[in-house]
């Protein structure tokens, strides 16, 4: 059959103005009634192309019977159904080694800020507080401690690099140790939060993982340890870390991603140990533009020779 792509949701604007030069494509957003669009037209596709953000749930796979293909711009596919992507043998791509640049840049940067506490600085400057009460307390030092790993993948090693050059002492926790990589593997998560000075979460969001970060870890890293999430909110038991911080049984948590976004829990916005970004780990210009190319890519591979460049294994 002929092929046709579905985007799930508006893509930036270099990917979306470049897909109508590979096939026809529509977007499902500009259907003022998109449950009778896809019972109407949901034979018609055989790509879909969607976000990590904006995934795609078992009814849109249901609804789509003549799909072949997934393409998602992102290296996370937690929100796609992959049970519905088995079941029917849908291929899947997303857009990984891309993107780990400059995750891990914003990793480091959150990592600094939430320990020298360069935006609590920044708003006591804007507020007036210094002439009135003096520069801010002095801070924790960040080169030469300890780095516990969540993961250590493609993101998370490239975080570990860079932290090599703070002189950091790094270990990693994983499911299976990585016996090519220099550093040590900690079989127990509880044992590396303990160890550690600052725990970067950098695995994937996925049932296995959830709440991996809990009210035990969170203990275990202590009022001296700090947080940093650049992954999946759910990794994190958010309440539990609400609680941790307003009970001062945490140092400071650095948050770019949370569980239920774009809703940031109100405790971790007013908290002064709290730092928050809007999920912009791969938010750069140069990154996005690659991420953008990568999936173009998938989507003329899979047109042209019904494989992709970046699969995932399923
Ligand atoms: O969160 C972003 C991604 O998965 O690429």
């Amino acid at each position: 059959m002929s092929q046709k792509i579905l985007q799930a949701c508006p893509l930036p604007p270099p990917l979306a103005a470049k897909l109508p030069s590979l096939c026809q494509t529509e977007l499902l957003s500009d259907a003022p009634d998109q449950a009778a669009f896809l019972r109407e037209r949901g034979g018609e596709f055989t790509v879909l192309i969607t976000t990590g953000t904006q995934g795609a749930d078992k009814a849109l796979i249901d609804a789509l019977p003549n799909l072949q293909a997934i393409c998602s711009l992102g290296v996370g596919y937690d929100a796609i159904d992959l049970d519905a992507v088995r079941a029917r043998g849908v291929m899947l791509s997303n857009t990984p080694d891309v993107l780990n640049d400059c995750v891990a840049d914003l990793a480091i940067g959150l990592l600094i800020d939430v320990v020298r506490g360069i935006s609590a600085s920044d708003r006591h400057v804007r507020r007036g507080d210094w002439p009135r009460v003096g520069p801010t307390m002095p801070s924790t030092r960040v080169s030469g401690k300890r780095l516990g790993m969540l993961g250590m993948g493609r993101v998370g090693q490239v975080i570990a690099r860079r932290a090599i050059g703070f002189n950091m002492e790094i270990r990693y926790h994983t499911r299976t140790a990585k016996s090519e990589l220099p550093w040590q593997h900690e079989p127990s998560l509880i044992d590396l939060a303990q160890w550690c000075d600052f725990l970067i979460v950098a695995c994937p969001g996925s049932p296995e993982t959830f709440h991996l970060v809990s009210a035990e870890v969170l203990k275990a890293l202590g009022p001296n340890g700090y947080l940093v999430n650049i992954a999946r909110g759910s990794v994190v038991d958010e309440q539990a870390l609400v609680a941790a911080l307003e009970s001062g049984q945490l140092g400071g948590a650095g948050l770019d991603v949370f569980e239920n976004e774009p809703e940031v829990p109100a405790p971790l916005l007013s908290n002064e140990r709290v730092v928050v970004l809007p999920h912009v780990g791969s938010a750069t210009r140069e990154t996005r533009a690659a991420m953008c190319e990568l999936v173009l890519k998938n989507v003329e591979r899979f047109l042209t020779k019904r494989s992709l460049v970046t699969p995932v294994e399923l």
